[in-house]
Parts: C-alpha cells; structure tokens; sequence
C-alpha cells in the first residue's frame, strides 16, 4: 500500500534559515564540485541532516535495474530486502548496503510524483526539458529511510525535488566541462595537423594514421578506420587498416559503414541486443579481429557532400554512446577539413611544379659551345647556392637565358623569376620601381605599389643592364643587397626580402668603375661569381643549333611543317657577323617561318644584311613602311612615323637597342622611355 504525498504538517524541524543557508550551499556545490558523483557525495550527508532522515540513496535506472550512485545515512540503515542487490554500486555493496524498496521506486517513476510507505519515501527526478540534441539523463530517484522525528512529508517531497533538480544540473554541469574538454582536445589536434601539412614529406597517408591515432586516443577505442569512398568504383577504400599492408577495400554498401553513406547519418552499434547481421564480418575475417562494438558517422566534404566513413571499433571499457557519437562528428569535421585542405594543396603543388617545368621548357640554354656548355654547368652549381652572379655579354647573347636557368635549376623554380631593365628606368622612378612605393609619397603615387624586390619574394631578382644604373640607384641598390630588406619610398618600416640576384651588363664594367661611373663596391657585390657570354658568330655551329631550336619552336606555333635548311643558307648564317647575336638570329628565323613556304630554306630567304645594310644573298629587305592613310590628326601622324623610325632603326641594329638608340642620338634609357610613351613594346620585365 502506497501513499502520494500531499502537503500536510508545517514542519518546524527544517527552521527557514537552516533551509536557506542548506539550498545555498547545494547552488555553491553545484557549480564548484566536479561532477554529479562529488556533488553528491558532500551534499547527500547534509540532505541526511536537514530532513531529520534515517538515510538519503540517489538511485538511477541502468540495464533493466537500479543502481545506488551514492548513499548517506545513520548505521541504522535497515536491512537488504530486494534481490536487485547485483545493481548495487561498489560502494554500497562493500559496507553491506541496506535493500531499496523496488515497489515503492517503480511505483513514484510510473506516478511521477514522491510516493511514501511505512519509513521510505522515494521522489523521482522529473527529467527537465531539454533540446533534442541534449542526452538526457537515466531515470533518477531520491530514497528517504525516515526516522520518527523527520520532517514533514510535503518538506521532504519538496527538497526532495528541489535536491533532485541539483543532482540533474551537476550532471550537466560536468557534461558540459567534458564538451569542453573533448573540444578542446580536438581543435588541439587538427591545429597540429594542419601545422603537420606544412611539412614538405606530408602525404594522405601520415595525416590518415595521425587522425586515427587521436580517435583512439580520445574515443578509448582498440581502432579506427577513415574510409574514403571512390563513387565510381562504389568502394570505400579504408587506411589505416591494421595488421594489413593493402588499404581495406570494400563496397560502399557493405555492413554499417556503408549504412552510414548511404543515410548520411551517426551509428552505433553495441553488439548484444543490436542485430548481427549489420557488422561486416568479412571485414574482421580479413583483419582477424572481433568487432564487439563500434560507431561510424559520415566524413562531410566542404560542400557538403559525403567523402567517406569514420568509424570506431571496440570501446575499450564500455559501449559507445552519443556522447561518442558527438566526438567522432566533431574529429570527422576536422578530419574531412584536413583531408580536403592536403588534396588541394597537392593538386595546386603538382600544377604549380607543371607550370614551372613549362616555364622552364620554354627557355632552355640551347648550345654545345664548350663556352656554353660551361656556362650551363656553372650556372647549375651555382644554382645550389644564393650567391650572387654577374653574366657579361653583348646585347642578344642571351644573359636573360642564362638568368633564368640558374633559376630553375634552384630551389627557388617555385618562385617568382623578376627581370627589371635598369637601363629603362630613369632615376627618379627605379628606387619607387625596386623598392616599392607608399600611397601619397610622391604627387602621382595614388596607391601603395609593391616593389619589384618584395615581387620577387623567395625566388631570383633579374637586374639587366646593370651597367646603365645611375649613381644614385646604384647606391640604393647596394644598401638594400647588404641589409637584404628594402623601405618603400615614403615608407619607415624595413621589409625583409629573400630573393636572389643575377645581374647583367653588356658593358665593360672595369672600365666603368675606373672612369667612376659604376661603384667598386656595388661591382664586388654583385659580382661574387661571373658569367661570360661568348657573342654569337663565335660559337660554330651552335648558330644552326640555335636556327633549328627557333624552327621549330616558330613552325609550331603557327602549325607549320619544319622546313631543312639548304647547304647554302647554314653557309650564309656562320659565316654572318651576327651583331644582334642570338636575338638577331630569332628574329631572322621568325620572319622566315612566317614569310616564306617552301620546305627547304635557301640563303636568299634569310635576308641576312651585311654590316652596312646590303643583303647578303638576296634582295635588300624592305624597311618598315608607315601607312598614314585616313591619319588626319598631325599628333598621330607624327606617333606612326615615330614608331616605324624607332623600329626600322632597331631592326637595322638587328635588335641592339644600345646601337639604335646612338644611331638615333638618343640616350638608351631615354630611347625606352620614348617607346614607352608610344605605346611600344620595350621587352623589359
Ligand atoms: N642559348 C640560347 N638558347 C635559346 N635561346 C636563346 C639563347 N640565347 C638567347 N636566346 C634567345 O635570344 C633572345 C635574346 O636573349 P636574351 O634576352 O636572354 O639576351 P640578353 O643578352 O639578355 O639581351 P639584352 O642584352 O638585350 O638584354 C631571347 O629570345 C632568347 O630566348
């Protein structure tokens, strides 16, 4: 026989004071206790005491039985009287725990109301409403063993609750503080492999066995596997697998995992109860293993689609629950980020290394020159280095060529390759085109402007026509290689910069230094190694070597069969003075593969002009004409006539711009700057 409670007797046992300061020390011990268990213990005696009660027991459900999670009470705590005593918690059974009154507990949980019989009254929590997502707690009771002098039952059906309402936040409360934990646990570890992707010798495979070993480590689980799926062969490729060399291969439908792809959703699996046939036992067969338990919860991609399976097998002490379930998403998260984050840093790493070979392709060092070839072999040895390299030559010889391949051949290929044509600038603009400029530091720099040192950032800075650098540059120039950081003009902060720098000059710069027109320092700085380029007409049949690499290179831009080249036009081009060296010859063959058709070229179609200006072989070539028809305006008139006179004067210096530029009286800087300003291409940068 049963009775719920309903208010009666005012107590006086329980004064209003001491019920205060009791209910302030349980909110005191709820947020600063370390879990429901703590609380418990060091609330229980003072619940014990306050109600005037024989004993206090907070019973939960667990497993079909309930179980004692703590315990506080007088030595008089009565007798076992249930064969449930197998639920009982460690602690209760060591110091021969009293029997709860079964009935009465599943009596108040189906009332959910505090019922009472002879000396017991048990008050059952009611679960608190919580989000869907919130796990709720099991099904709690408080147990009272009355004394005669109790408080009175509406007291003790009240504070049962109100002390039951505790018990349930210290529960969240130490949820909470574990979320905390296991989140802090995981972004620690998926900060540690995205530091790892870093490393130049990450691969899938070591960022996979690193993701798994954090899942063992915070899921206290026997293994982990990340199955990735490959949908068009509707497998899940499975790593790290274990005891097995091969990655585990299965199919996408196959046992829980592929469940999970197929849902898109969480699942556990706890053997017992759960269906068998669910688990892929091939799996186990193959690993020889003995999945027990296990949890698996889709890898979601950053666009939201599926990319594979994260499964946790065998919990070590217990079986998986949704706390697990909440951990394994949040590492499948980071794992899935990780994964997508290696993939796209290898494709863009391996489009990078294409484009690189293709840049590196299209300007090789042709020549087998026993200069050249030397040349090439020193610029490969001092690829391995950072030193500085001066390359000396004539205008056309290919100093660039040479520039570029020390560049690639350095572990800077990755970089930026940065030519700057000294000669091209005019001193006011070279300190603001090297180094860089502020917004407003001078009257037409309307916005910041990165300098060519800061652009070349970590691979080499070409500096051409060295030579032609005024005092004032050169002087900037050398501070900036000594410090190796530059300031923006109308800026204060020093910039550092790894880059390399190669320098060429066609110019004779012993001389210059003598008639003090280039800095000896600046000279000992940059020339730590120098490179010689030989001119063209001494290189024998590197010319025809160069002829044919140009063929080819210009039949296949403009889809056309690669012409031979007749006995007498390879006689015509070694024995040609070539006084635009390499460029002259790329040009001759230019217009060739796009002028003539013929399959053999014949020396007259070179059109290759004597030093002063017969050709040689043929018809004298037509010089640049202008067509000014429908010109009205005078200014653009004058622009045509000025541009087809700069480019018949450079044509006539074969491509030597330092020529043309005297023949025209005309300082070689200011001749760029006067293409500039037209509009033409200078072929700087
Ligand atoms: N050894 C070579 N192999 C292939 N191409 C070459 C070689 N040398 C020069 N060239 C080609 O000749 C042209 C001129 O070369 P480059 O610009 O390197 O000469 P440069 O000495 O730097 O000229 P400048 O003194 O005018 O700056 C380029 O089109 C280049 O591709």
């Amino acid at each position: 026989m049963t009775h719920s409670i309903s208010p009666s007797r005012p107590s006086d046992l329980v004064s209003p004071v001491e019920a205060y300061s009791f209910f302030r020390k349980l909110t005191e011990t709820v947020t600063c206790s370390q879990g429901r268990l703590p609380f418990l213990k060091r609330s229980l005696p003072d619940l014990v005491r306050v109600l005037n009660v024989g004993g206090a027991a907070l019973v939960s459900q667990r497993q079909g039985g309930w179980k004692v999670e703590s315990w506080a009470g007088t030595p008089q705590w009565p007798e076992a009287q249930s064969s449930h005593s197998s639920h009982y918690s460690q602690r209760v059974e060591k110091s021969t725990p009293p029997a709860m009154p079964l009935d009465l507990i599943a009596s108040a949980v189906d009332r959910g109301a505090a019922v009472m019989h002879h000396s017991w009254m048990v008050v059952p929590s009611i679960a608190p409403s919580t989000e869907a997502s919130q796990p709720v707690d099991r099904p709690t009771c408080l147990v009272l063993y009355l004394a005669n002098d109790s408080a009175s039952r509406s007291e003790l059906s009240r504070t049962g609750e109100i002390f039951l309402r505790h018990v349930a936040l210290a529960g969240q409360c130490q949820r909470q503080r574990e979320r905390v934990h296991q989140l802090t646990q995981v972004l620690r570890a998926s900060a540690q492999w995205q530091r790892n992707q870093l490393l130049p010798t990450s691969d899938e495979d070591s960022l996979l066995n690193e993701i798994a070993e954090t899942a063992i480590k915070l899921l206290s689980c026997q293994r982990v596997s990340i199955f990735l799926w490959d949908k068009r062969g509707k497998k899940l490729v499975g790593k790290p697998s274990v005891g097995i060399e091969d990655p585990l291969v299965i199919s996408d439908d196959a046992g829980i995992v592929g469940e999970v792809l197929a849902t898109g959703e969480p699942k556990i699996w706890n053997g017992g109860d759960d269906d068998e046939s669910r688990v892929n036992r091939s799996v186990d067969q193959s690993l020889d293993f003995q999945t027990t338990s296990l949890v698996a919860v889709p890898l979601i991609g950053q666009r939201g689609e599926t990319i594979g399976v994260f499964e946790a097998i065998n919990h070590q002490e217990n079986s998986f629950t949704e706390s697990h379930v909440s951990l394994l998403n949040d590492l499948a998260l980071h794992a899935a980020g990780a994964i997508e984050a290696l993939r796209a840093q290898k494709r863009l790493t391996a489009s990078r290394d294409r484009l690189v070979r293709d840049a590196a392709n299209s300007s090789p060092l042709v020549g087998e020159h026993p200069d050249i070839v030397a040349i090439r072999q020193s610029g490969t040895r001092v690829a391995g280095t950072d030193l500085t390299v001066m390359i000396l030559g004539s205008n056309g010889t290919g100093k660039e060529v040479v520039a570029r391949h020390i560049h690639y051949e350095s572990d800077r290929r990755g970089e930026p390759f940065v030519a700057v044509n000294c000669a091209a600038l005019v001193e006011s603009l070279l300190e603001s085109e090297l180094f860089g400029h502020e917004k407003g530091s001078f009257t037409d720099a309307n916005s910041t402007r990165v300098g060519k040192f800061e652009l070349a950032s970590g691979g080499t800075l070409f500096l051409d026509e060295v030579g032609d650098m005024s005092p004032g540059g050169q002087a900037k120039l050398l501070r900036v290689l000594e410090q190796r950081e530059v300031v923006r003009v109308g800026g204060s902060v020093p910039i550092p910069v790894d880059v390399r720098v190669i320098a060429a000059t066609n110019q004779p710069l012993e001389q210059l230094i003598a008639e003090k027109r280039f800095r000896e320092d600046l000279f000992f700085r940059l020339n730590v190694v120098s490179l010689v380029l030989p001119d063209l007409a001494k290189r024998g049949t590197d010319i025809l070597l160069l002829a044919e690499h140009f063929m080819q290179h210009f039949c296949y831009e403009i889809g056309r069969q690669v012409p031979t080249l007749a006995e007498s036009a390879k006689a015509a081009m070694l024995s040609h003075p070539w006084p635009g060296n390499v460029r002259e010859l790329r040009n001759t063959i230019e217009r060739v593969c796009y002028l003539t058709s013929g399959d053999v070229i014949q020396a007259a179609d070179l059109e290759l002009r004597s030093m002063d200006g017969q050709a040689l072989g043929g018809e004298s070539s037509e010089l640049a004409s202008i067509n000014l028809n429908g010109i009205d305006s005078l200014a653009e008139a004058t622009r045509q006539f000025q541009i087809s006179h700069i480019l018949s004067s450079i044509d006539r210096c074969s491509g030597n711009m330092t020529e043309a530029a005297e023949r025209m009286e005309l300082h070689r800087s200011n001749l760029y700057r006067k293409m500039k300003q037209l509009g033409m291409k200078t072929g700087e940068g």
